[in-house]
């Protein structure tokens, strides 16, 4: 039946717009009120709104939004390095990258109701060549989901004409908001192996029965489930992460120590952030020429007794 006319809501839903300090910026917007904001510089997310206009990612106050630093929060792509683990800068290049958007991408398997998405590209550049001396194309769609999910799609492509295989880690490092970080549990990591950045990299075991926070954290769990639960009880808000083509995530809090060390980050932001990142780093990913590789991240957000009527995060994990 069509609407009348006076409750026709018109809704642009992916509009190019000047940011911070006049960077080019992508606002994707939903008809329930949700939306999303993605920079060129570095193909970042930084900001999701759920249909009550609550910002659901954390940014840095401190971030200053100027090239070359990465901005500090949202969702940063970690390519073709993750951390330290080879000899590119911290976490690659492409977060400090200006994307271009990509006007006609390959067609993709998509579901037709998505209406506020956004297809970003990069390409190697001379430049680039010089510290990675690989050419690759990197297609990233961002999709703002009816219901207010956020979907990061990367396809990487090797597109070397020197017969050469590329290796890659990767990671998209999602900082989420929440309230209070010694009131927050992750769910969905437990028994699992992690590898301790905090101590050389070394080799554990979870032992708790979920992930709570009281000093800094800073693991890469291994091998881990598709779906990982983040709650924060005191916004009785439950993160549900899904992910796909990446085996591993990472969790990190930096808490006050190296809070205070970081330039771009406020003494005491580490309370109301915590990042949780599908990544893949322990076993690379290797590309033929011609080869592509994709890996999917998708997260939402529920009350956390939309699943349960409690808070229950076992409960919570089966949902959806
Ligand atoms: O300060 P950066 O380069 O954005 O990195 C932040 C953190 O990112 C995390 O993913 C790493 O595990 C941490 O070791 C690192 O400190």
């Amino acid at each position: 039946m069509a609407m009348p006319p006076e409750r026709r809501v018109e809704v642009k839903h992916v509009e190019l717009c000047k940011g911070v300090n006049g960077l080019d910026k992508v606002v994707l917007r939903e008809v329930r009120g949700c939306s999303a904001e993605v920079y060129l510089y570095g193909g970042q997310v930084t900001s999701w709104k759920n249909e009550h206009g609550e910002e659901l990612l954390f940014v840095s106050s401190k971030s200053n939004f100027k090239p070359p630093k990465p901005i500090r929060g949202g969702i940063p792509i970690c390519f073709p390095q993750f951390s330290n683990l080879g000899p590119l800068e911290q976490h690659g290049f492409v977060r400090n990258r200006f994307w271009s958007i990509d006007h006609d991408p390959p067609p993709f398997a998509t579901s037709t109701s998505n209406k506020a998405f956004v297809d970003l590209i990069l390409k190697h550049s001379e430049e680039d060549f010089k510290i990675w001396p690989h050419r690759y194309e990197f297609r990233l769609r961002i999709t703002l989901g009816p219901g207010g999910d956020l979907m990061l799609t990367s396809r990487i492509r090797n597109m070397n004409t020197d017969g050469k295989p590329f290796s890659f880690t990767f990671a998209y490092h999602t900082y989420f908001a929440v309230t209070d970080i010694s009131e927050v549990r992750v769910e969905g990591l437990e028994t699992l192996d992690y590898l301790d950045n905090l101590k050389n990299r070394e080799r554990f075991t979870e032992q708790g029965d979920a992930i709570t926070f009281e000093s800094e954290v800073d693991r890469i769990y291994l091998s881990t489930p598709t779906k990982i639960a983040i709650l924060d009880h005191e916004r009785k808000r439950t993160f549900v992460l899904r992910k796909d083509g990446l085996p591993d995530a990472v969790v990190w809090n930096p808490w006050d120590k190296k809070a205070k060390a970081m330039p771009d980050f406020g003494d005491e932001e580490y309370k109301h952030m915590l990042c949780v990142e599908a990544a893949c780093v322990e076993k690379p990913i290797t590309l033929k020429p011609g080869e592509e590789w994709r890996g999917r991240q998708e997260i939402s957000a529920v009350p956390s007794s939309y699943c349960s009527g409690q808070l229950d995060p076992r409960r919570a994990l089966q949902c959806g």
